[in-house]
């Protein structure tokens, strides 16, 4: 059975959607699966004054304490990643990025070479830099040997207006929480289904399945 990690950081509930989402359409499509959630990296807020912004991010981090927090291991037994992050200015956030930092130990052992990797964001607004952010995440990608499986615009779904980009599927939350569309959701199905098809071709291939 290939098995499919679901790894993200979401501050309020936008990328979250879509990992869950992610997740229920990679078990759908016969993979065992693992949601996580990577660390909150302090108790203290990034946007001081915003008293919105900061409710719907508390009231976010208390929705999600049941998600296990993600750990190397988890990378270890995935045969397949779909990693989720919202974008800031281009780049993921720094909670997603200082888990991937803890990846050396795993990376100097191979650990992570053939292993499938594909992405996935949010962004308040359309020309938010979603393409930026995928694209400086998929970087990590190809230093550990992994092999990146983007939507592409393989399905219809991934013109639907809302849908945004070939490198990941991308939905523009406006700053709303958990502002996450029917397009954007049939659209992250279709990524993670193709993902773990890629996967278990892949690992037919190579005789590892
Ligand atoms: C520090 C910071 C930087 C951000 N930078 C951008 C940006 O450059 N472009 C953009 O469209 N949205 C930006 N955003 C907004 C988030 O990408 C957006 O609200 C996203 O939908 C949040 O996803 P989440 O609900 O999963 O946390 C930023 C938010 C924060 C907190």
């Amino acid at each position: 059975m290939t098995k499919v990690a679901v790894i993200y950081y979401s501050s309020q509930g936008n990328v979250h959607k879509l990992a869950v989402a992610a997740a229920a359409a990679a078990e759908k499509a016969g993979a065992e699966v693992r949601l996580r959630r990577t660390a909150e990296l302090s108790t203290e807020t990034v946007v001081p004054g915003n008293d919105a912004w900061n409710k719907a991010w508390a009231e976010h981090l208390e929705a999600v304490q049941d998600i296990p927090e993600a750990a190397i291991e988890d990378l270890e037994w995935a045969d397949a990643v779909l990693w989720g992050t919202p974008g800031r200015y281009g780049l993921p956030a720094a909670s997603l990025k200082h888990f991937i930092d803890q990846t050396l130990p795993l990376h100097m052992r191979r650990g992570l070479v053939n292993k499938v990797m594909s992405s996935f964001t949010s962004t308040a607004t359309l020309h938010g830099g979603q393409e930026s952010t995928l694209l400086s995440l998929n970087n990590a990608f190809y230093h550990w040997g992994a092999i990146i499986v983007p939507p592409g615009v393989a399905d219809a779904i991934q013109l639907a207006p809302t849908n945004g980009n070939p490198y990941g599927v991308s939905s523009v939350s406006r700053n709303e929480a958990g502002n996450v569309d029917d397009d954007n959701l049939a659209a992250i199905e279709y990524q993670a289904r193709r993902t773990v098809e890629i996967t278990a071709a892949l690992q037919r291939g190579l005789g590892t399945a």
